[in-house]
């Protein structure tokens, strides 16, 4: 079973425009509302995957009930913690010509009491858990050291954990050992304090993560494909896509492709490119079913290419 985290987690309402006329009325031509937050997304990769999961989250408000609402019609497990703020509402303006601007709100403050029946939630659902995936940005009210608290508690309690966040609550985490963590591209540079041109660069950064604590990396690098630096080595993983269509939710389809396949080594890499390649095929943050992967589209290597150039550097 994979447990999910998500302290903050979102309504993602996708408004599609012609474009985006800054200081215009602009009118929608389609529109999508899903349930979101990162940790929500990589339980809804993994039910899509045919894999047991349970999302542990705040909700609150009337955004909160139609999130637990939309999560109830996807046949996703929830162990709700009610809060009295409501949740956000995520915006995404996709332009027709495929550039897509994201509003993401800073959410409602979780109180003292909120705050402990979270750590609370995920203590009852930990038993029996192969992996806790904890995923986003933290809401007011919780410390960056919050996800570092949640690392020991896991590891104290046996369980696996997998971290998906960035910044002071990224790097604070590290000391407590990790067992995945998944930056992004952007992530990754942010947290090494340099830009990422290269795939070298790329591979550097994600060792220095590993000697800040992380057990293992799994960079997720856009269009250039993912990275997973662990002991045993550093492989690189591509795919072949036609159409790209939105990527919202890509990243979480990757980290969950990498759970389901045992979260280590280059076979779970392998899945979690096939999953990551097609999210960004499907409309909004729809996560891939396995119909929907195409393995054969995907390279694995051992032999990086550390002279190559990113097509998306990050600074
Ligand atoms: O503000 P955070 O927590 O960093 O990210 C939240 C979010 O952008 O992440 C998901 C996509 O990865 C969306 O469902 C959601 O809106």
């Amino acid at each position: 079973m994979i447990l999910t985290v998500t302290p903050n987690p979102s309504l993602d309402r996708t408004y599609e425009v012609p474009s985006l006329d800054r200081g215009e009325v602009v009118r929608a031509t389609g529109e999508r509302v899903d349930p979101g937050g990162k940790g929500v997304n990589v339980s809804r990769a993994v039910t899509a995957a045919g894999q047991r999961t349970v999302a542990v989250l705040p909700l609150g408000g009337a955004p909160g009930a139609l999130v637990a609402d939309l999560l109830d019609a996807q046949g996703i497990e929830v162990a709700p913690v009610p809060i009295t703020g409501p949740t956000r509402s995520n915006i995404a303006l996709a332009e027709a010509d495929g550039v897509l601007t994201k509003i993401n709100a800073p959410g409602p403050e979780l109180s003292p009491a909120e705050r402990e029946l979270l750590l609370e939630t995920v203590r009852r659902q930990s038993p029996g858990a192969d992996w806790i995936a904890c995923c986003g940005s933290l809401p007011r009210g919780l410390a960056p050291s919050w996800y570092a608290d949640l690392v020991a508690r896991a590891h104290a309690a046996g369980v696996r954990i997998a971290l998906d966040t960035s910044g002071p609550a990224l790097l604070r985490a590290l000391r407590e050992r990790p067992d995945v963590v998944k930056p992004n591209a952007e992530e990754l540079a942010e947290a090494v304090g340099r830009p990422l041109a290269t795939l070298g660069d790329a591979v550097k950064a994600a060792e220095e993560l590993r000697e800040l604590g992380a057990r293992s990396v799994l960079a997720s690098l856009g269009a250039d494909g993912q990275l997973l630096v662990d002991d045993a080595g550093t492989w690189f993983g591509t795919a072949r896509v036609d159409t790209v269509r939105s990527n919202v939710g890509a990243g979480d389809s990757s980290l969950a492709g990498f759970l389901v396949a045992g979260g280590t080594g280059p076979g779970a890499l392998a899945s979690a490119v096939a999953h990551g390649a097609a999210a960004v095929q499907l409309p909004g943050s729809v996560m891939p079913t396995p119909g929907d992967l195409d393995p054969a589209a995907v390279t694995v290597t051992a032999n990086v290419p550390v002279n190559l150039v990113l097509k998306e550097p990050a600074s």
